[in-house]
């Protein structure tokens, strides 16, 4: 940026993301989710530099490889990170890697009606015949609960909601093994958000991946297999859904703040605000707001056995229940 300054907008990422499986990444505004999910679709900014490897498909079983300048990575599969241009164009984005975008108002073709934006995708990525399109394009609105009288209307003519219900209807149509989903039901009502996930969740079945970004945890647990919680562009936790929501809870302390925050929990905010990415502190980014702070935070903590704190590695389950309660 400017002047030499620069911000890590995300740091040591490390994940993996099995087909059928869906993985919901939770962290406070700022915190680095849609920087990491558009480094995924090659779609930083132009001033973006990126480190590390982001393997799509290869690993055990899968064949082929990646093409010219695919970026092959190990076992075949395709580095997303070193892919170039082209080859993100023309087969991954919308292809192998769906995208339901954070900002669906600005990411719709502004002069044309939905049902042509639609018709125009389902012809690109599905080849369908002409005289079939109308119809096709008319199942996929259906399938994001987008409806059929307003396929004429133009963007600026819909809802938030509306707008996000015809970018999820987009998103699906080129079957992609993997669909980033960046606060896919942002506007939505709550009926309307079960079934966007149930959607998304049903699209994933047990052959696609589902990295869906959202604010809404009770979305997460209804669709997730895992939790993610970023904070202060780091992955601080990985949790099965099941244990993150259930008896056993959240491990990290900032994560089990994100959920006593809710108003059906304790209601309780973590007082304070993230760290400013682009001046973050030595050791752990959470330690100025935690509770459990100590002299060991002032070291930036490993990410071991899926978390991120120099405490909770040696806690007991019921030791940190007890503390919780
Ligand atoms: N083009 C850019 N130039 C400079 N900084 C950027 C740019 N894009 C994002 N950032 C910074 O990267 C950080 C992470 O942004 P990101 O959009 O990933 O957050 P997020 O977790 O998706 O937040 P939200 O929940 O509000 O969507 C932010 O602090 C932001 O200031
Ligand atoms: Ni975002």
């Amino acid at each position: 940026m400017r002047g030499g300054r620069f911000i890590r907008a995300v740091t040591d990422a490390h994940f993996t993301l099995a087909a059928g499986e869906r993985l919901a990444l939770v962290g406070e505004s700022g915190c680095g989710k849609s920087v990491l999910a558009s480094a995924l679709l090659g779609l930083l900014p132009e001033n973006a530099e990126t480190a590390g490897s982001a393997v799509l498909g290869g690993g055990p079983g899968a064949g082929g490889g990646s093409g010219p300048g695919g970026g092959s990575g190990p076992g075949g599969g395709t580095d997303l990170l070193a892919a170039d241009e082209r080859t993100l164009a023309r087969s991954i984005r919308g292809r192998k890697v769906g995208l339901v975008p954070q900002s669906p108002a600005a990411h719709l073709t502004p002069v044309r009606t939905v049902r042509s934006q639609l018709e125009e995708t389902v012809r690109e990525l599905l080849r369908t015949p002409r005289a079939a399109l109308r119809k096709t394009a008319e199942e996929v609105a259906e399938r994001a609960s987008f409806p059929a009288d307003h396929l004429d209307r133009y963007p600026h003519e819909l809802s938030g909601g509306l707008a996000q219900r015809a970018a999820t209807a987009l998103a699906l149509i080129g079957d992609a093994p993997l669909l980033l989903a960046d606060e896919p039901t942002t506007g939505l009502d709550r009926d309307l958000v079960e079934r966007t996930v149930d959607e998304l969740a049903r699209h994933t079945g047990d052959s696609r991946a589902l990295l869906m970004i959202t604010h809404d945890l009770a979305a997460a647990e209804r669709i997730a297999d895992r939790i993610a919680v970023m904070y202060a562009g780091r992955i601080v936790e990985i949790a099965d859904a099941g244990d993150f929501f259930g008896a056993r809870g959240p491990r990290h302390p900032y994560a089990r703040g994100l959920l006593d925050a809710l108003p059906e929990r304790h209601f309780t905010p973590t007082p304070g605000m993230p760290p400013e990415l682009g001046a973050l502190p030595e050791g752990c980014a959470f330690a100025e707001r935690c509770a459990r702070v100590s002299e060991k935070c002032r070291v930036q903590p490993l990410f071991e056995d899926a978390v991120a704190c120099h405490h909770v590695s040696l806690d007991a389950p019921e030791a940190l229940e007890a503390e919780h309660a």
